[in-house]
């Protein structure tokens, strides 16, 4: 039998429309029989916008969509499995806080917070609240992200991992209207881009069978500032002794990632390589020493966005409060990781975002 989940939307932008859009493809195109989609409402901090929302990207479904003017009317609607919160950074905390202490299950955009007591505090509320709780790292879900992890650890197509490269890197108008320039939006390339760099490390490093999921042993950081106060460009290295491994991952709002390359593991027998296309990769290359460079294509049936809905969709089903596949642990890692990124760095965001309730 298949599952339906209902979604609601939080925030009428940018990210929502193409989530809404995603919800909306028809399972089977990518292969899934087992779970489907329904958005049931979309939520702005004004009527108007979330109606405007609505009749502009799904005209079709404007009688079916609720619209609500304020979040706080979102999370009370019952028919509501999940709430998808595609909000600014700034805002997650708080309006991940209001879903949850609603009772409802929830997705929530990267980064998942500004700092990790608020991912800490968010985990504590929804296992009191017995609800699910999951970081929106979209890349994490992809088939292809799926093929990488087994490439290089159970299949071990290069052997021992010895050295890893990841970078993500976007060129950015500098202009504190756009909200990776705006240090009040949680702007600044380590939140926002940075956490796609240390995705790859966290499955490369600490996803490594010999890593047991333990801490790096060492994190160094720098970062250049731009003088709107957010960081342009950071790098940051990190040391994992168990399985011996050395990463250095990059972040940049001032250029993009070089085309031909945004992940580059090295083992004893050769290289995996992951070209980028936007954030959304669809090669693995691998090249192995004395052999022809293989190519392993990956072709994404729409934006890309379904896949962590479907996997939502199951945990749900199963009633589970945590995915396996992206446990609400490696999400607080990630933050203590940044907030680690910043301190050496003196990165501080205004009190009104780093702002955690005592808990
Ligand atoms: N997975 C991915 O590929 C991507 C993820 N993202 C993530 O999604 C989130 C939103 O990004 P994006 O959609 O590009 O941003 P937009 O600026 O397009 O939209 C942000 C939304 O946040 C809402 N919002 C609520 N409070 C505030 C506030 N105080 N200031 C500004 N906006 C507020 C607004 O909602 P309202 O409509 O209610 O007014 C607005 O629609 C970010 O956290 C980003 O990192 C972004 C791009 C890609
Ligand atoms: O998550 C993201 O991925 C793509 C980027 O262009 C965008 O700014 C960022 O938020």
């Amino acid at each position: 039998m298949v599952y339906t989940c209902h979604w609601g939307l939080v925030g009428a932008g940018e990210i929502s429309e193409l989530f809404l859009q995603d919800l909306l493809t028809v399972p089977a195109t990518r292969g899934v029989t087992d779970v489907a989609h329904k958005p049931v409402a979309v939520a702005a901090r004004s009527l108007d916008r979330a109606k405007t929302f609505i009749a502009s990207h799904v005209p079709d479904l404007k009688d079916s969509i609720k619209a609500y003017g304020s979040y706080a009317e979102i999370v009370a609607d019952s028919t509501i499995d999940v709430i998808y919160i595609g909000t600014t950074q700034s805002t997650h905390y708080e309006v991940a806080l209001l879903a949850l202490r609603a009772g409802k299950n929830v997705l929530c955009e990267k980064p998942f917070t500004i700092n990790s007591k608020q991912a800490e505090h968010l985990a504590l509320v929804a296992k009191e609240k017995n609800v699910f709780l999951m970081e929106a790292v979209w890349t994490r879900f992809f088939p292809l992200t799926i093929e990488f992890e087994k490439l290089i650890h159970k299949d071990m197509v290069i052997g021992p991992i010895r050295r890893v490269f990841t970078d993500f890197s976007v060129c950015c108008p500098a202009d504190p209207s756009f909200r990776l320039y705006n240090l009040e939006a949680g702007g600044g390339a380590l939140l926002d881009l940075g956490l796609y760099a240390l995705m790859w490390m966290f499955l490369t490093c600490y996803k490594h069978p010999e890593n047991h999921r333990s801490n790096p042993d060492v994190v160094k950081a720098v970062s250049l500032k731009s003088p709107l106060n957010v960081d342009e460009s950071t790098a940051i290295t990190t040391l994992w002794s168990k399985p011996k491994i050395l990463c250095v991952s990059t972040c940049s709002l001032m250029m993009d990632s070089p085309s031909e390359c945004v992940v580059r593991v090295q083992g004893d027998k050769g290289d995996v390589i992951i070209p980028i296309h936007g954030s959304r990769p669809e090669k693995i290359i691998i090249n192995l020493t004395g052999e022809e460079s293989k190519t392993l294509n990956f072709p994404i049936p729409g934006q890309g966005l379904f896949w962590e809905a479907d996997a939502v969709a199951r945990d749900i089903r199963d009633g589970k409060k945590v995915d396996d596949h992206y446990p609400i642990q490696d999400s607080i890692l990630s933050m203590q990781i940044m907030d680690e990124v910043r301190r050496q760095n003196d990165f501080k965001f205004p009190d009104a975002l780093e702002f955690v309730e005592d808990y």
